[in-house]
């Protein structure tokens, strides 16, 4: 197709990865962010989030001149199609905090050529790409929903090779599925409201099956089973699947529990009470709760006995393996719970250095994983980074005060750490 000019608002994980990939792609873009550090970064090449291939198509776009950074929105005035992805985070009372969008909406509104077609990829709730005429002041400009399914660690990947492509709109759609030609991936038509509401649905359902696989860890704990083959046995049934049926600490990021919480809010604007979408956002507190009962009676011998100036070493601290994003981390909010009872935290991470872990409160980040053992009552897997099986076992025991692990992501080999000593109780599995 022919080269088109195209706009990026937004430099964050969605935005930036959607510019450096349209760019490798062929097209002149320009991305547009508020933050003059990150843009400054940015225009070095060097890449401010840890996504794998981000670096490489970086340099790729700028050494083409393909791709160009700036902080000025107006350098955006001549584009084609602009793609808007400022965050949405949780606002009130668990709705999608819209202003961000909304004011990029009213400066673009300012300064776009008339047929200018805007795509909404952030996340927004049902209504919103039908407000664009009103938020822009405009009825010139033909908008568009095209939301984002990429996960973080996979993001250039998710982004070139989509499960499947959503198009809600009219005037403009054909622009932006022309967008999207070079790839191999099935293209759904829609309306606005129903590709808006199509990625809360995802998102909201995956967070729901992981609520069942924890709450099912449980009830497997109870009954003497174990969670990883009852697990497995639903995962061949191919309309359960295999996918996100792993317990672990609670899901997090910066996506799930918002987006849930947000379509839960819509629904109960709308006068109805989506109760599966509180089941499983209540199960995800208390799944948080679980982990500390089971490190508090490796701890006391009870789950309620206190942790209170007890030495606990966290490995794990980003919100899953493969990012080194801590937005919304199942093993920060059950810091924050140890650290409320007076518990002494220690945590490594291979993605999080000390520097960048110095501002998380109650907790001391170190650059060695053998720093954690070292006088550790127990040892907390959070994250489940591949790494942590490959450490030296031995040396942590002897490090340690006791060899007691949890392992809330049933990660490591239980027999082989028994080895040096250790005891390891995971999620959903006999203990050993
Ligand atoms: N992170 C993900 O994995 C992911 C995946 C799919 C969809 N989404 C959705 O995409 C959206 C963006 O998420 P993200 O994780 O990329 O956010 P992010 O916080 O990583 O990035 C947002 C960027 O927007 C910039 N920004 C804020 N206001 C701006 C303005 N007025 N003008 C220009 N730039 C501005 C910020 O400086 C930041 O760099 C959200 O709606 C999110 O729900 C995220
Ligand atoms: O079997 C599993 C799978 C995931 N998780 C947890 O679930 C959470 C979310 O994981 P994931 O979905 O991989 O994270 P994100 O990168 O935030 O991606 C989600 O959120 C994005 C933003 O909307 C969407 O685009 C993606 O499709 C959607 O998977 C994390 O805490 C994981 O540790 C588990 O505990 N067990």
């Amino acid at each position: 197709m022919a080269e088109l000019s195209l706009g990026v608002v937004g430099a964050g994980y969605v935005g930036l990865t959607t510019a450096v990939c349209l760019a490798h792609l062929g097209h002149r873009v320009r991305c547009a962010d508020i933050d003059k550090s990150k843009v400054d970064a940015l225009r070095r090449g060097e890449v401010p989030i840890s996504e794998p291939r981000l670096p490489e198509l970086l340099a790729e776009g700028l050494r083409t001149e393909r791709l160009r950074f700036t902080t000025e929105i107006a350098e955006l005035r001549d584009a084609d199609v602009v793609f808007v992805c400022v965050a949405t985070p949780m606002g009130e009372r668990g709705r999608a905090d819209l202003r961000a969008l909304e004011s990029v909406l009213r400066e673009l509104g300012g300064l776009l050529r008339p047929g200018t077609v805007l795509v909404l990829k952030s996340t927004v709730p049902v209504g919103t790409t039908a407000r664009v005429p009103e938020l822009t002041g405009r009825d010139d400009l033909p908008a568009v929903s095209n939301p984002e399914f990429l996960r973080e660690g996979f993001a250039v990947r998710d982004f070139l090779e989509p499960d499947r492509i959503v198009i809600g709109g009219d005037a403009g759609a054909d622009r932006v599925e022309a967008l999207y030609s070079a790839f191999d991936a099935p293209v759904l038509r829609t309306d606005p409201a129903s590709a808006e509401l199509g990625k809360y649905a995802s998102n909201a359902f995956l967070a729901v099956k992981l609520s069942y696989a924890n709450e099912l860890a449980e009830l497997c704990e109870q009954v003497g089973a174990d969670v990883r083959q009852v697990t497995r046995t639903m995962g061949l049934d191919d309309r359960i699947g295999p996918a996100f049926l792993r317990p672990g600490p609670g899901w997090g990021g910066s996506c799930l529990p918002k987006d849930v919480a947000a379509l839960r809010r819509s629904a109960r604007d709308r006068g109805m009470r989506f109760g599966l979408l509180n089941a499983a956002e209540r199960t995800n507190a208390v799944q948080h709760e679980r982990v500390v009962h089971k490190i508090q009676e490796v701890l006391t011998g009870s789950p309620y006995g206190s942790p209170a100036g007890q030495r606990i070493g966290l490995l794990g601290l980003t919100f899953k393996a493969g990012t080194d994003d801590l937005r919304d981390s199942p093993a920060l909010a059950i810091a924050a719970r140890l650290a409320a009872r007076g518990a002494v935290l220690t945590g490594y991470d291979p993605a999080v250095p000390a520097a960048k872990g110095g501002s998380i409160p109650d907790l001391h980040v170190v650059d060695d994983p053998l720093l954690v053992a070292k006088d550790a009552a127990v040892l907390v897997v959070l994250t489940e980074w591949p790494d942590f099986r490959d450490l030296d076992w031995a040396q942590l025991a002897q490090l340690a005060d006791r060899a007691a692990v949890v392992d809330t992501r049933n990660l490591l080999d239980a027999d082989a750490l028994a080895r040096h000593g250790f005891t390891c109780r995971g999620i959903g599995i006999p203990t050993r």
